[in-house]
């Protein structure tokens, strides 16, 4: 139990616990049984082949989906999750894919949507100054707050949304694929405000397809397949046993591939003699 449900969660300690979480769409069987948990100050991969059930996962802890059976605790309580703003009021923030930010409003505009300090009149100092806070303390690399969506790069779009995302103090971020469709530098950066999301003591959720990024910023690596849980794995775990999860397979073309790629990267890295 929380003495203060709306102070700082304690690095560590459980935020959320989800146990037998089902979800049935008719006949379909997205979700199985599903148990996870997430500690304040870490963040968790959650991984898994297309169709396995991650976007309904976070669709059910972004109250978008009511699961059809199994439980949720938040910070030791056991909660319904009825929709969207629940879980924001709760202290779930997601991030969905597609960002959901106006192209043509500038940043502080964006971060502030819906959300004004004061909807009578427009404290625009006073958003502009909590904008660039927000983004300093995210390390992010936005050269003015006063420049609209349209012209900023796909990392820094994940910036502004994460920055949105933080206004209301969340406990919990769902991020939705956020290096999807990003280059090398701009996949660092993103790789960056997550590792600072994190030591702002959040617990962190991340969807990816992408093994690299998971390794490089996961604490913890969940695995669905076929809407079940298949095993957690800590970072350090080999590309065999992660696509072996993933897939269902031990010896299949994409492990042994996976396999000799990983073996060609150690033989690169071996320091010469
Ligand atoms: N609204 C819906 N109605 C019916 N079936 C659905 C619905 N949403 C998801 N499903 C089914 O649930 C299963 C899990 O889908 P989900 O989108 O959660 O997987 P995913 O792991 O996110 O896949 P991807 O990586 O392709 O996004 C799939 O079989 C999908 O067809």
């Amino acid at each position: 139990m929380v003495d203060n449900p709306d102070g700082p969660v304690p690095t560590g300690e459980l935020v959320l616990s989800l146990r037998g979480i089902s979800k049935n769409f008719g006949a379909v069987s997205a979700l199985t049984d599903i148990d996870l948990d997430v500690h304040a100050g870490e963040v968790v991969a959650l991984v898994g082949d297309n169709g396995a059930g991650k976007s309904t996962l976070v669709k059910i802890l972004a109250g978008v989906h009511q699961p059809s059976s199994g439980t949720i605790s938040f910070r030791g309580k056991q909660v319904a999750l009825a929709d969207p703003s629940a879980a924001l009021t709760l202290g779930i923030a997601t991030v969905f894919q597609d960002l959901a930010l106006c192209e043509n409003l500038d940043i502080v505009a964006n971060i502030f949507l819906g959300r004004e300090l004061n909807p009578l009149r427009l404290d625009e100092v006073a958003m502009e100054v909590r904008a660039w806070t927000l983004l300093n303390e995210l390390s992010a690399r936005i050269p003015s707050v006063r420049v609209v969506v349209a012209s900023l790069s796909g990392g820094q779009r994940q910036a502004v949304a994460i920055a949105r995302s933080l206004l209301l103090e969340p406990k919990l971020i769902l991020l939705d694929e956020p290096t999807a469709a990003l280059g090398v530098a701009q996949t660092a950066e993103v790789l960056n405000l997550i590792e600072r999301v994190r030591d702002r003591g959040l617990g962190v959720v991340i969807i990816s397809h992408n093994m690299e990024d998971v390794r490089a910023v996961a604490d913890r690596i969940v695995v669905l397949r076929l809407g079940r849980n298949n095993g957690i794995f800590t970072p350090d775990a080999s590309n065999q046993e992660l696509v072996s999860a993933i897939t269902g397979a031990s010896n299949n073309s994409v492990s042994r591939r996976a396999e000799r790629r990983q073996a060609q990267q150690d033989q690169i890295q071996e320091p010469r003699p």
